[in-house]
């Protein structure tokens, strides 16, 4: 599909209601398999990753309820993971990382496999981890996709190494399957850089919340204690990286968006857009308006007045390709460190956007470990989005100052949010306040 992304013609200005996280929903579904009892999602994330997650603990066994709008769904563990399974990626870093060590759990072989970009999507350090722990997984030598865990129904667990460089995503999934393991795990990363901490906080946040005993007895480590997984019942916060391209909107065009529904306290690394855009001079609040929920207030500086900053995204990485939209359209330059490793995600994501933003006349250079962009005039061009999510969310944010651009593949954004281009469309246009009508509120 091609999208005709539409300009702004004045500041955008509304209220946004997001869907719910990729990063919570995930891994709650994930503890759901594991867990001693039900488990009740509300405001799930209903999304192309979400159901890849979802269709891999159904293979496994699990048992799921999906309300008819699905604003709930109820997931029951079965008494023994099921293996003679087969788990499909998708292009989902969630599955193809958290999955392979609660298969090891299953009762037989389960095969992985996914979508041909996340063949080249890093996995070997997890594999090796896996080997480590005395888990069979066989990947003809490729250590990538297609793979096959042989589970035997129990992992004896203990201590391990990982190389998680590459992504947070192998830290994350170890200590998810970990209170499943006998002995549990002591875990170390051993790699120089550990991108993306504020997910693995996530992931000790969501552990502790299932009555799981996890310490980090020194930076790098953590240990896990072996023990049952509460089944809870979670209201999933909204996805704080899905509302950047909507707050990044305002700061673009001097307009004023409301995000509801923001957590006062989170670990999403999406929380960090308070802080980039107040760098990037825009006027940010929050006012809290229930017990621990609140709405995100930013308003953007006058047309021609939003400034280019120095920006260390490396806690952050997923932010990246909308920050850079932004930027193109800032006053003065912009630098963005510390993104090495979104070269491995859904595509290169750094050569995505200097190939993208280059093909409308943006002067942008690659770095070892981020972006340079430099202020200057954009020309409208068909904007290639890579099979990435954000890549839409990037070309969505540079059509705001760049009439007559087009998204190449734009559906390819359902990966996290199914009715962007609709709910973007109305809130540029003029025509709705609210980006998504809340679904199952109360
Ligand atoms: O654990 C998670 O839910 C995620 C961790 C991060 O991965 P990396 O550490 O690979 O960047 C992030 O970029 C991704 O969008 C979601
Ligand atoms: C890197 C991302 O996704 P994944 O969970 O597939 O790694 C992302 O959503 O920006």
């Amino acid at each position: 599909m091609v999208w005709a992304a539409p300009a702004s013609s004045g500041p955008v200005t509304g209220t946004v209601v997001v869907p719910g996280s990729k990063s919570l929903t995930n891994r709650h579904l994930l503890l759901a398999a594991l867990a001693d009892g039900p488990t009740t999602l509300h405001r799930p994330l209903v999304s192309r990753d979400a159901e890849l997650m979802l269709g891999a603990v159904q293979s496994l066994g699990v048992t799921v309820e999906r309300a008819s709008d699905d604003s709930t769904w109820v997931l029951t563990p079965p008494q023994q993971l099921r293996g003679e399974s087969t788990i499909d990626c998708g292009l989902a870093g969630t599955v193809l990382r958290f999955v392979p060590p609660v298969a090891a759990l299953a009762d037989g072989p389960v095969h992985f496999d996914g979508d041909e970009a996340a063949r080249t999507r890093p996995v070997a350090p997890l594999l090796d981890a896996l080997a480590a722990l005395g888990i069979q997984v066989d990947h003809g030598g490729r250590n990538t996709l297609p793979f096959t865990v042989s589970g035997t129904g129990r992992v004896s667990g203990g201590e391990v190494g990982v190389d998680a460089s590459a992504s947070s995503q192998f830290v994350s999934a170890l200590l998810l399957a970990a209170p499943r393991f006998d002995q549990g795990l002591v875990l170390r990363h051993t790699g120089d850089r550990l991108p993306s901490t504020p997910h693995i906080e996530m992931t000790v946040q969501t552990l502790r919340a299932a009555g799981v005993q996890v310490s980090e007895p020194e930076p790098g480590v953590w240990r896990v204690a072996p023990g049952p997984v509460r089944g809870q019942r979670i209201d999933v916060e909204p996805d704080l990286s899905t509302a950047a391209p909507f707050l990044a909107a305002a700061a673009a065009t001097g307009g004023t968006i409301r995000v509801t529904g923001w957590p006062t306290h989170t670990s999403q690394a999406g929380d960090q857009m308070r802080h980039i855009l107040t760098t990037m001079g825009a006027q940010v609040e929050f006012t809290e308006t229930a017990d621990r929920v609140g709405t995100l207030t930013v308003t953007g500086p006058p047309a021609g007045e939003l400034r280019g900053a120095d920006l260390d995204l490396h806690d952050v990485g997923e932010l990246t390709p909308v920050v850079a939209a932004l930027a193109a359209l800032a006053a003065t330059p912009t630098r963005i460190r510390g993104v090495a490793h979104l070269r491995g995600h859904e595509t290169d994501r750094l050569h995505a956007i200097e190939t993208e933003l280059s093909r409308l006349g943006g002067e942008v250079t690659q770095t070892d470990d981020g972006l340079e962009i430099l202020p200057g005039r954009l020309y409208p061009g068909a904007l290639e989005t890579y099979d990435d999510h954000r890549m839409v969310m990037f070309a969505a944010v540079l059509a705001l100052g760049v009439p007559g651009t087009e998204v190449l593949n734009a559906q390819t954004v359902a990966k996290t949010y199914p009715a962007f281009e609709q709910a973007w469309s109305a809130l540029v246009l003029g025509q709705g306040a609210t980006a998504m009508p809340e679904r199952g509120a109360g």
